[in-house]
């Protein structure tokens, strides 16, 4: 690999795993996650998120290319990087016989750097951080998904993490556990943590993140932060008129693109860079073009995604 950045948390060049069977899951993967950012790991299912993020925590060996952790090369370095990382990976594994509480404290017991003595207030500590305090002794099987899931986080919480990995966290989730988890992850951020988390939700993306990158069939096709990437592709922009052949040339003439007419309806494709929607609509009413309706919709993740893709997206799960 080159030389790692200084402010990249997760760095991968030439990233590539080929399945024994024969299937390319990941392929050329170079991304940079950097300090700091909530970075959104997106792309439908079968992407290639997860065996990605089974690379970056050394679980499985990539067949070519590497990853580093943390300015770390993996798997090589886990054994020091790991207990930097928190990670939830693929649903937690619990023991459903034992209490949430109980659940934590062996997590807590299996760290050889986590002391003892104050095992018992860190794991109260995780449980109240992920709204679980309440529950904390009732047996893990009588969980929910969502609580299960809060407690698979509060297992990774026992450490103060300077990276946190969350493969798919709202999974199965209900609104209400959505909105919990984001939260949590607003303020981790917040707080100085860094957190990858992989999600095939676009609007999840889009209200959590700072960052992002698209997969899709194990590339990457775009990566950047959440403005530039919806910033790739362009808004869309609607007048009502009784004059709707002006409305065309005034437009045209503006750089809108794509324009079409339905009865007093135009629409079209605004140019990029897009053009302050009250200058073109102070431009149609100068031409003498009479607005009785005049709406700019800026381009969203899903806009460029679909533009990038050619392809619709799961947007509500
Ligand atoms: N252990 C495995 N052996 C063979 N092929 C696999 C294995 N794990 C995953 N794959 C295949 O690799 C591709 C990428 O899968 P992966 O699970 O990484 O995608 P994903 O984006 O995480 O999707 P999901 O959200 O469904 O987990 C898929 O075609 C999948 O069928």
């Amino acid at each position: 690999m080159d030389e790692p950045s200084a402010d990249a948390v997760v760095e991968t060049r030439g990233l590539t795993k080929r399945y024994r069977g024969g299937q390319l899951a990941v392929d050329g993967l170079d991304l940079t996650v950097p300090r700091g950012s909530v970075f959104g790991f997106l792309g439908p299912n079968g992407s290639g998120k997860t065996t990605t993020i089974r690379m970056l925590m050394g679980l499985i060996e990539p067949t070519s290319g590497g990853a580093r952790l943390l300015g770390r090369p993996m798997p090589r370095a886990a054994r020091s990087v790991l207990p930097r990382v928190g990670a939830l990976i693929e649903g937690p594994a619990l023991y459903p016989y034992l209490s949430g509480r109980d659940n934590l404290l062996r997590y807590d017991a299996a760290d050889p750097t986590a002391d003892p003595r104050t095992r018992a207030a860190r794991a109260a500590a995780a449980l109240d951080r992920v709204g679980l305090g309440a529950a904390a002794g009732k047996k893990a099987r009588a969980y929910s998904l969502g609580m299960k899931q809060r407690l698979g986080l509060a297992a990774a919480l026992l450490q103060p993490r300077e990276l946190l990995v969350l493969d798919e966290p709202t999974n199965g989730l209900d609104p209400q556990g959505m909105r919990e988890i984001r939260t949590l992850v607003r303020e981790l951020a917040r707080e100085g943590t860094t957190v990858f988390l992989s999600s095939h939700l676009l609007d999840e993306i889009e209200q959590v993140c700072t960052h992002a990158a698209v997969m899709a069939q194990g590339r990457l096709i775009a990566q950047g932060t959440v403005a530039e990437l919806a910033a790739g592709s362009r808004g869309r922009l609607s007048v009502t008129t009784p004059d709707p052949a002006d409305a065309v040339r005034v437009l045209k003439e503006h750089g809108v693109t794509d324009l079409v007419v339905l009865e007093e309806r135009v629409t079209g494709e605004l140019p990029s860079p897009a053009p302050e929607p009250a200058d073109l609509n102070a431009a149609l009413v100068r031409a003498g073009v009479r607005v009785r309706a005049f709406g700019a919709e800026g381009a969203s993740l899903e806009d460029a995604f679909v533009a990038l893709t050619g392809e619709g997206f799961d947007v509500a799960g």
